[in-house]
Order: C-alpha cells, then sequence, then structure tokens
C-alpha cells in the first residue's frame, strides 16, 4: 500500500534522503519549506511529488515525518507536531547535526504522543539546497540514530527501514555522546576553519595577493567555511559545552605551539608535526563521511598549456561528471597534481581507467 512521507525542510540533506525513499519504497513524498521556492524546484526535480502549504494537515495522514532544517528550526517544528490534536501517528525523524537539545525536547514531548527517533548523517557537503540532493549523497557514510527513554525497538527498526535506501551505516547512540563525537570531528573543525579564513581576510585587506595564493593547502584546510552560515550558528549554539571544552583545548595546544615555535627545538616541533601525521595518515580513506564527501582521483600532470583541458575532455567525452576541480601543487615547469572529485568511486574507476589508457599517471590516495 502506498505511504505519505512529509519532508519538513527540503534542502540537500532532506532532498537526499527523500529520493533514497522514493528508490525503496512505494511513497508519496509531500515537502513543505519555509521557502516556496524550495519545495516548488524539489518538485520540478522529481524531489518531492507535492509540494504542501499546509503542515498539520499533511501531518495528519503522514506515516513517516522527516524535519531536515538547521537545528534551532527542528525544535520550533517540533512542537508545532506536538501541538496537532489529535496526536499525529507518524514516525517523526529529524536529521540535525546535534542531538541533546533535540533528545530533551523529544523527552518533553514524548507525553504528548510524539513518537520520535533522533537522526544524524555524518555525510554532506557545503553545499545547501535541494539542487544538490543525491539518492546516494549518505551511501556508507555512518548514520546517528538517538532513540529517546520511549522508543520502541520496533520503532528503531522502522526507522533504519525506512532509511534503507541511503545504504549508510547505523550507529545507535546516547544524544551527549553523539554531541561529543561530532563536536571533535565536525563542529570544532568547522569553527577552526572559518577562524583561518577571517585570519586571512584581515591580513588580505593590506594584501590583495594573498587572495590569489590561498589555493592547494588553505583551500582544503577551509572548504567547510564555505557552508551555510545559518546551519552552522545553529549546530553551535546547541553544542556550546562540548565546543567550549574543545576551544579552551585549543587555546591550551597553540600555547604549546608559541612554545616549540619560540625555543626553535627541531625536534619537538619534528614531534609535533610527525604525530598529527601519524594520525591522519592512519584515518579510514575509503570511508565517506568526514573526511571524504566525494570521491578522489590524483592525477599527475605537467604545467604545460593545455593539460587541464586535455583531461576534462577525454572525461567528457565518456560522460563523466567532474564535482570538483583543484591543482595541489605547483611549480612553474615542473609537475602538478590533480585532484578531480567524482560523485562517486563508480565514476572514479571509470575516469582513472580512460587516464591510464591515455598514459596518466594515477593514484587514488596521495
Ligand atoms: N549539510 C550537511 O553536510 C549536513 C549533514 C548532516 C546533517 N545536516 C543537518 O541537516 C539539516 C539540514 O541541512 P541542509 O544541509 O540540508 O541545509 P539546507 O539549507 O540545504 O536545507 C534546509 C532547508 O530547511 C528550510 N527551512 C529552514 N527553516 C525552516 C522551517 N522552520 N520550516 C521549514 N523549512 C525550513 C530551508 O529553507 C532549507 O530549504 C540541518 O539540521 C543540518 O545540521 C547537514
Ligand atoms: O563535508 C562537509 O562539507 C561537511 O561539513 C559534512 C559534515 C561534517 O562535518 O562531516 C557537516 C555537518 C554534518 O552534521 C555532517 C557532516
Amino acid at each position: 500500500m502506498m505511504k505519505n512521507v512529509l519532508l519538513i525542510g527540503v534542502g540537500l540533506i532532506g532532498g537526499s534522503i527523500a529520493l533514497s525513499i522514493k528508490k525503496e519504497n512505494d511513497v508519496m513524498i509531500f515537502g513543505y519549506d519555509v521557502y516556496t521556492e524550495s519545495s516548488e524546484t524539489a518538485k520540478k526535480l522529481g524531489v518531492i511529488d507535492e509540494v504542501v502549504r499546509n503542515v498539520e494537515e499533511k501531518a495528519a495522514t503522514a506515516d513517516l515525518i522527516i524535519i531536515a532544517t538547521p537545528v534551532e528550526e527542528t525544535l520550533k517544528v517540533m512542537d508545532r507536531l506536538a501541538s496537532i490534536s489529535p496526536a499525529i501517528e507518524a514516525l517523526v525523524m529529524d536529521v540535525g547535526s546535534t542531538k541533546n537539545s533535540i533528545m530533551s525536547k523529544a523527552e518533553d514531548l514524548a507525553a504528548k504522543g510524539l513518537r520520535f527517533i533522533g537522526g544524524h548523517p555524518m555525510a554532506g557537503s557545503h553545499k545547501t539546497g535541494v539542487e544538490s540532493a543525491k539518492a546516494h549523497l549518505l551511501e556508507n557514510a555512518f548514520y546517528f540514530l538517538t532513540p529517546n527513554s520511549i522508543t520502541s525497538e520496533k520503532d528503531v527498526d522502522e526507522a533504519k527501514d525506512w532509511l534503507k535506501g541511503t545504504r549508510a551505516k547505523f550507529l545507535v547512540s546516547e544524544p551527549d555522546e553523539h554531541d561529543f563525537l561530532t563536536g571533535i570531528v565536525s563542529h570544532f573543525p568547522h569553527l577552526v576553519a572559518s577562524s583561518l579564513v577571517r585570519i586571512t581576510k584581515n591580513h588580505a585587506v593590506d594584501k590583495p595577493l594573498i587572495q590569489q595564493l590561498a589555493a592547494g593547502g588553505f583551500r582544503d584546510i577551509t572548504r567547510i567555511a564555505s557552508s551555510s552560515p545559518k546551519m552552522w550558528s545553529d549546530i553551535v549554539s546547541q553544542n556550546k559545552s562540548h565546543l567550549l571544552d574543545l576551544l579552551h583545548e585549543w587555546k591550551k595546544e597553540m600555547d604549546e605551539v608559541i612554545r616549540f615555535v619560540e625555543n626553535g627545538d627541531q625536534t619537538e616541533l619534528f614531534h609535533y608535526f610527525d604525530s598529527a601525521k601519524s594520525f591522519r595518515d592512519s584515518l579510514p580513506v575509503r570511508s565517506k563521511g568526514a573526511i571524504h564527501p566525494f570521491s578522489d582521483l590524483y592525477v599527475d600532470i605537467l604545467d604545460r598549456i593545455g593539460a587541464l583541458s586535455h583531461i576534462t575532455a577525454l572525461l567528457a567525452q565518456s560522460k563523466i561528471n567532474i564535482i570538483n576541480l583543484s591543482i595541489l601543487e605547483v611549480r612553474e615547469g615542473l609537475n602538478a597534481v590533480l585532484r578531480l572529485s567524482f560523485q562517486d568511486d563508480n565514476d572514479r574507476d571509470q575516469a582513472q581507467y580512460i587516464l591510464q589508457n591515455e598514459d596518466y599517471l594515477t593514484h587514488i590516495t596521495l
């Protein structure tokens, strides 16, 4: 029997989950967004089946409701759903990057009959909006589920079943453990990336050449600073306590770095970089999520006119879509490394095959 899914917040993550649900289920997906243009675009793209204007009416007949708004908005949407009378029967899930505040709200609303399970896919992008949604965005990524005290095993299984088309790997966790872990690997790095960009911006006022030079490493470490400011200001407000601890730890770490640099002690500096390198190199490169939102291929190229266009033309002829492209190192006349990002491993492997046949030296990892 056809089921009804109501998506509230029709953006990158909500749209991607809607597409993955469509793949596996006989469903009608109804989309509501504060910006009606977003839900209208989603309908044109086939991400949702119908644009919703009256949330309360659709919620009453939905089997599943997915809240995919910025996390401060999620709290308001939850209140709104809990105030519907008679109480809605749908399983309600969210996708927010924080879980403590949302799950404590869910505990409060459980008394009003709101059947809620928290969720957070650990993959995404700095891009926003339904135009960037992909059915396979969350493939192989970890997907946190945070049940509350009244969530039954049956609800957890129901949630996993709805989300099976994401091909994500589920992790059931306590909300506070979730916020601690994601604080370290996602939220805190975000603050650091934005602070690096701001320091650079301040210097660029007097020295505009900085903007031209900020390529390679700077772009790698600051990509996430291009994400949605609303999404991130909401996340930081909701994970305040863990982030304050981490920021104090970071200050101490920087004091130590200042000491190493002041002392000019090569051995201390070497160990500092070496221990960071060992841990970074040990991270699983093939898993999706925090480290690898897309599949990358590295290609050695010569610094010659037409070198880039030759590669992009070869891939275009085979209809392989390059999601992103960057040059990691280039000094005049020497080899450079071109990093090509693809939507998935399949595209990457095909690209590798084509380029190797043309005698390009390619690598999956650097
Ligand atoms: N972007 C990522 O990498 C990522 C990954 C995992 C989880 N998340 C979480 O997913 C959620 C959505 O993020 P996104 O990246 O899809 O953002 P997005 O900006 O692409 O989509 C959010 C959508 O919610 C809409 N919206 C805002 N307030 C609303 C409200 N009150 N009612 C209805 N719609 C409203 C916006 O108009 C927008 O279309 C956030 O909670 C975020 O923390 C994001
Ligand atoms: O790849 C990115 O652009 C992301 O920022 C994705 C990322 C992350 O930090 O890993 C960001 C926030 C989400 O809650 C989950 C994933």
